[in-house]
C-alpha cells in the first residue's frame, strides 16, 4: 500500500500520453518539483522516448525515467511509439495501444508503490487501477484552463453537440466559435478503433481523479479556473505559470548569424510546434504574407512523419518564392532551437499556431504575438492572449473554412509591428510587458509550487 500523505518523503509517478506536447509540460512540472526537499519521481514512458526525455530533465533531478513496453497493435508499425513517428492515419493506434496497457502499469505501481500519480487525459481507466491500490490519482491536465472550461461546458449532455451547437457552448461559458473551428473540435466526441472519444475520456479522468492540476494561476484564468471548479466538483490545484527553465547551449552558429545581419526586433519567426501542420493552401498564402510585409523572416514548417519535409515544401511552396525572398527570407522543415531563436535580439515577431507553451517563449523574449490557431487548445488559446490579455493579435479567417489570404497575415503581422507608437500596438506592448514580467517572477512562481506541495500532502 502507498504510505499516507503525512510521510516526509512523497513519491510521486508522472505518465504523460505518448506525445511530446504532452511530455514537455510533465517534464517542466517534475523540473519544478525534484528540487522541492523530499520529492522523489518515477517518469513513465515509451522506450523510444526514455532519452530525449532524459536530456529535457534537469540534470541534477531526483527523476528516474522508467521504460514502458507499448503492446503490438495491428497496423501501428514496430517502433513508433510517439505521435511524433505517426502518420495522420495511425495516430489513433497509440491510444489503442495505451488501452492495452492496464495489466502492465498495474504491475508497476503495485511494485513503485508511489504516493501520487499524475496521469494524462488518455489513461481514463488509471484512477480506478491506483484507488485499488491505495494510490491517489491527479489528473494534470497539459491544457489552459480556457481549453477545459469549454470541454467541461458539455458536461451532463448525452449526446455530442451539433456544430451549431459547438459554436455557442452552453451555461456560463461566455466563449463561442467560428463554423470551421466548431467543425474542428468535433473531433473530441468522435470513437476510433472502438476506444472512447477524447471527450469520453476526459470526463472518466475528470470524474476519477483525486484533485485536478492546472498548469495556470489565478492571475492567469482566475473566472475560468472558478467555472471548471465548479463543472467538475474536484479539489483543484495550481502550479502557476509553467515557464520553461532558463536553457542552456547556444543557437548554432549558422542561425546565429544569418539573424545577426538584421536589425534588432525586425525578424518574424514563423513555426507551429511540434506537431501541428499546415495545409498546402494555407503555406501558400502565409508565405506570400510573410513576403509581403517586407520583414525579414524564418519560417519553419513541417510535415507528418511519413512524407518527406523537402519534396513537401518544393510542391507547396509558392512558384519562384524561395528564389524571390531570398537573403531576407528562409524556409526551413525539421527541430529548431526555438527558444534560442526567440531569445535572439533581431527576432520581434513570432507568427505561431497559439500553443501555449510557444506563446509563453514568445512573450518572455519581447516578440509580438501573431497567431494563426489551428486545432483543438490553440483557438482557445489564442482568445485568452488576443481578447483577454490583449498580448497579441490572431490573424483573421473566414467563418465556414477558416481561410485565410496572404493580405491577412499581412495586415496582422502590420497592426503589431508597424507603428509601434500607435493602437493597437502600443497597448498590445504595454500587455505584453506586463505579462512578461507575470511570468518571470519567482516569487510568484515558488509560492505557487510551496502551495501546491502542501495541498499535495493536505490531500
Ligand atoms: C498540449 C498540446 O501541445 C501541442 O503541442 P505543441 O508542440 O504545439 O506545443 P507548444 O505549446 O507550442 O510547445 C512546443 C514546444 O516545443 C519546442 N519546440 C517546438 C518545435 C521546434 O522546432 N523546436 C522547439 O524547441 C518549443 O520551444 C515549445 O517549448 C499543441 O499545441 C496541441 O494543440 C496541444 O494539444
Amino acid at each position: 500500500m502507498a504510505s499516507s500523505g503525512k510521510t516526509k518523503e512523497l513519491h510521486l509517478v508522472m505518465f504523460p500520453f505518448f506525445a511530446f506536447g504532452h511530455i514537455s509540460p510533465f517534464v517542466q512540472l517534475s523540473n519544478k518539483l525534484s528540487s522541492y526537499p523530499g520529492i522523489k519521481i518515477s517518469f513513465l514512458a515509451a522506450s523510444t522516448s526514455v532519452g530525449r526525455i532524459e536530456t529535457m530533465l534537469n540534470s541534477t533531478a531526483s527523476t528516474t525515467v522508467i521504460p514502458l513496453t507499448l503492446p503490438h497493435v495491428d497496423g501501428l508499425p514496430e517502433g513508433v511509439e510517439n505521435t511524433s513517428d505517426t502518420s495522420p492515419e495511425t495516430v489513433e493506434l497509440l491510444k489503442v495501444a495505451l488501452d492495452l496497457m492496464r495489466p502492465q502499469i498495474k504491475t508497476l505501481l503495485t511494485n513503485l508503490k508511489p504516493n501520487f500519480m499524475f496521469f494524462d487525459f488518455a489513461q481514463w481507466w488509471l484512477p480506478e487501477i491506483a484507488c485499488d491500490l491505495g494510490i491517489k490519482t491527479i489528473f494534470f491536465t497539459v491544457f489552459t484552463t480556457i481549453s477545459n472550461a469549454f470541454v467541461t461546458s458539455w458536461f451532463g449532455h448525452d449526446t455530442p453537440p451539433t456544430i451549431d451547437e459547438l459554436k455557442k457552448p452552453p451555461s456560463l461559458h461566455p466563449i463561442t466559435l467560428k463554423t470551421f473551428q466548431a467543425r474542428d473540435f468535433m473531433y473530441i466526441f468522435m470513437s476510433f478503433h472502438g476506444t472512447p472519444s477524447v471527450f469520453d475520456r476526459l470526463i472518466k479522468c475528470f470524474n476519477g481523479c483525486n484533485a485536478l492540476l492546472i498548469k495556470s494561476c489565478r492571475e492567469m484564468e482566475g473566472p475560468y479556473i472558478d467555472y471548471v471548479s465548479n463543472q467538475v466538483k474536484k479539489p483543484i490545484l495550481l502550479i502557476g505559470p509553467v515557464v520553461p527553465d532558463p536553457h542552456s547551449g547556444e543557437l548554432t552558429e549558422t542561425w546565429d548569424s544569418w539573424l545577426s545581419q538584421f536589425p534588432a526586433n525586425s525578424v518574424i519567426y514563423c513555426s507551429f510546434g511540434s506537431e501541428t501542420f499546415l495545409t498546402d493552401d494555407q503555406i501558400k498564402e502565409l508565405s506570400l504574407g510573410l513576403e509581403l510585409t517586407g520583414l525579414p523572416f524564418l519560417l519553419v514548417l513541417n510535415f507528418p512523419a511519413n512524407v518527406d519535409g523537402s519534396t513537401e515544401l518544393k510542391r507547396a511552396l509558392p512558384e519562384g518564392f524561395v528564389d524571390r525572398v531570398k537573403g531576407k527570407g528562409v524556409v526551413h522543415s525539421g527541430w529548431v532551437q526555438q527558444r534560442h531563436i526567440l531569445e535572439h535580439e533581431s527576432v520581434g515577431c513570432y507568427v505561431c499556431h497559439a500553443g501555449f507553451s510557444s506563446v509563453v517563449e514568445g512573450l518572455v523574449n519581447d516578440c509580438q504575438l501573431v497567431m494563426i490557431p489551428l486545432k483543438g487548445d490553440q483557438f482557445f488559446n489564442s482568445k485568452l492572449i488576443a481578447l483577454e490579455w490583449k498580448a497579441g493579435v490572431e490573424v483573421n479567417r473566414r467563418d465556414e473554412d477558416g481561410f485565410f489570404g496572404k493580405d491577412d497575415v499581412f495586415e496582422a503581422v502590420k497592426s503589431v509591428m508597424k507603428d509601434s507608437g500607435k493602437e493597437p500596438a502600443k497597448s498590445i506592448r504595454e500587455n505584453q510587458k506586463k505579462w512578461k514580467e507575470f511570468l518571470q517572477d519567482d516569487e510568484i512562481h515558488n509560492k505557487y509550487v510551496a502551495d501546491f506541495v502542501e495541498g499535495l500532502k493536505a490531500l
